[in-house]
């Protein structure tokens, strides 16, 4: 398996509301894109974009900021903010060519993948390593979007 480009960094927070103000007004952030609910995976979304490759040989942005905040008390980030109630780095996620080729990879290393592999915020496959297996860091693995350039939300 070849890693590829950090596609986002997952944070948490208890409010997307007060942390778009913040990319916003504290960071500069430029472009917010609209939050959404992501029921399947517990979570309402919001990417903050930082810009993207000046070549235009790759996507129109960069790496992402992913905010997420849990829909309820089921959600798997519930856990996380019970811990740390103003939020904070949550996790980070690497973009593969192939997910079912980086899914038996990390098998064979013997990391404990979390639950099946399903449809992430950007539409293509998705799944979590353990952070007690990764150095401490919650990892996602998510296939690279056939038409990155295109993608929009
Ligand atoms: C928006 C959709 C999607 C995308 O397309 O990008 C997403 O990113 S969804 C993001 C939310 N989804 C997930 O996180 C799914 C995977 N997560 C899980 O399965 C669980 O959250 C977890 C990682 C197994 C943690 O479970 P939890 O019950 O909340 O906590 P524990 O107390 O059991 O944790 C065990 C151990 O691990 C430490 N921990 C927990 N979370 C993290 C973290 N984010 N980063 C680093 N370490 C973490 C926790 O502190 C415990 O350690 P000890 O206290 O030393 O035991
Ligand atoms: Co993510």
């Amino acid at each position: 398996m070849k890693l590829g480009r950090l596609n986002h960094i997952g944070v948490a927070t208890p409010s997307i509301e007060e942390s778009i103000a913040y990319y916003r007004d504290v960071m500069g952030a430029t472009k917010i894109r609209e939050p959404f609910d992501l029921e399947e995976q517990g979570v309402k979304v919001c990417f903050v974009d930082t810009p993207g490759d000046p070549t235009e040989s790759g996507p129109s942005f960069g790496t992402q900021i992913e905010l997420i905040e849990p829909l309820s008390d089921a959600s798997p980030i519930a856990g996380f903010l019970a811990k740390n109630p103003a939020g904070g780095q949550h996790h980070l996620c690497y973009e593969v060519e192939d997910i079912e080729e980086a899914r038996s990879w990390f098998e064979e290393k013997g990391k404990r993948i979390l639950g099946p592999t399903r449809i992430g915020a950007h539409g293509t496959p998705i799944f979590f390593l353990h952070p007690k297996d990764m150095m401490g860091q919650l990892t996602e693995i998510m296939e690279t979007p056939k038409e990155t350039t295109h993608w929009s939300n």
